[in-house]
C-alpha cells in the first residue's frame, strides 16, 4: 500500500535516515517509536511527498499519487497558530486542497467538513480564532482537517503531544477506527503504551530500522535498548 525501500536520507553532512526499508498496509494502524533526532518525522515527510527526491524507493498503491491520497499532519508546534483564521476555515482547507485553486467549495464539502468537526468535538468551536484554542483543542482541528481530506493514508506526527490523557484516548480510539475503515494509519508517537495498546503494526527507528512487526514482536527488552539507550551515531540520547 504504501512503503519505502533502502531510503537514505541527508541533510547536508547528516544522515538522518540510513537504509531504511518498511511497508504500511490498508487496515493497519502503525505507530513510528524512536528517541529524538531518529529520523521519525524524516520518514513522514518521505512518505507525504514532502522531501523531493529522496535517495532510496517510496512505494504507492499503484493508481494513486501521493497528492490524491495522503492526508498529513505535521506537528502542531511547526504550525502558525496566529494566522487569521477560524477553526472552520482550517478544516475547509482539508476539503479545497483536494479541489485545487480551480474549484469553489460545495455544499457536499461543507457537509464533509461539519462531520469532520463533529467527530473530533470541536464542532462547536468552528467560529473561533484558531489562536484562540487551547493545545488538545487544536489538535482535534488537524484532526478534523485530515479527515475532511478523505485520504486512504493518513501520517500524523507526535499527535498525542500536549494532549490530555481523556482526549488522548478519543483520539486514539478515532485513529483505530479509521484503520478499521480500510486506510493506512501511520503515527509518530514517543508514547509506547499507547502504540502498544491501540496499533497492531510498530516501527522502532533509530537512524535505521530496528525493528518491524506486531507489537508482541517487536516490544522486546533488546529491541527496546537497541532504540532507545545507544544510538548508531554512538552517543546516548539522555532525553529518550
Ligand atoms: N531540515 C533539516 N536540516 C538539517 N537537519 C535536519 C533537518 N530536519 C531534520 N534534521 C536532522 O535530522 C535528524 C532527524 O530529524 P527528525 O526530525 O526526522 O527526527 P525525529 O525522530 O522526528 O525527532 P523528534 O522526536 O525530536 O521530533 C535530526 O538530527 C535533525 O536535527
Amino acid at each position: 500500500m504504501l512503503g519505502v525501500e533502502n531510503l537514505t536520507v541527508r541533510y547536508g553532512a547528516h544522515t538522518a535516515l540510513e537504509g531504511a526499508t518498511v511497508r504500511f498496509e490498508a487496515g493497519q494502524f502503525s505507530a513510528v517509536i524512536g528517541p529524538n533526532g531518529a529520523g521519525k518525522s524524516t520518514l513522514l515527510k518521505v512518505l507525504a511527498g514532502l522531501l523531493p527526491d529522496p535517495q532510496g524507493c517510496v512505494r504507492f498503491d499503484p493508481g494513486h499519487t501521493p497528492r490524491q491520497c495522503v492526508s498529513y499532519v505535521p506537528q502542531q508546534q511547526t504550525l502558525d497558530w496566529a494566522f487569521p483564521v477560524t477553526v472552520w476555515d482550517v478544516a475547509m482547507m482539508g476539503r479545497t486542497g483536494r479541489l485545487g485553486w480551480l474549484r469553489w467549495a460545495g455544499r457536499a464539502d461543507r457537509q464533509k467538513v461539519a462531520s469532520a468537526l463533529e467527530e473530533t468535538g470541536v464542532y462547536d468551536l468552528r467560529h473561533r480564532h484558531i489562536g484562540a484554542l487551547s493545545g488538545g483543542q487544536r489538535q482535534r482541528v488537524l484532526l478534523a482537517r485530515m479527515l475532511a481530506r478523505e485520504g486512504h493514508l493518513l501520517l500524523l506526527d507526535e499527535p498525542l503531544t500536549g494532549v490530555d490523557p481523556a482526549t488522548q484516548e478519543g483520539l486514539m480510539a478515532l485513529l483505530r477506527r479509521q484503520a478499521d475503515r480500510g486506510r493506512a494509519v501511520v503515527m509518530v508517537t514517543h508514547d509506547l503504551d499507547q502504540a502498544r495498546r491501540w496499533c497492531d503494526h510498530l516501527v522502532l527507528v533509530n537512524r535505521r530500522v530496528i525493528a518491524d512487526g506486531t507489537p508482541d514482536e517487536v516490544y522486546t527488552p533488546h529491541n527496546i535498548e537497541a532504540t532507545f539507550s545507544v544510538s548508531h551515531l554512538g552517543h546516548t540520547h539522555a532525553e529518550a
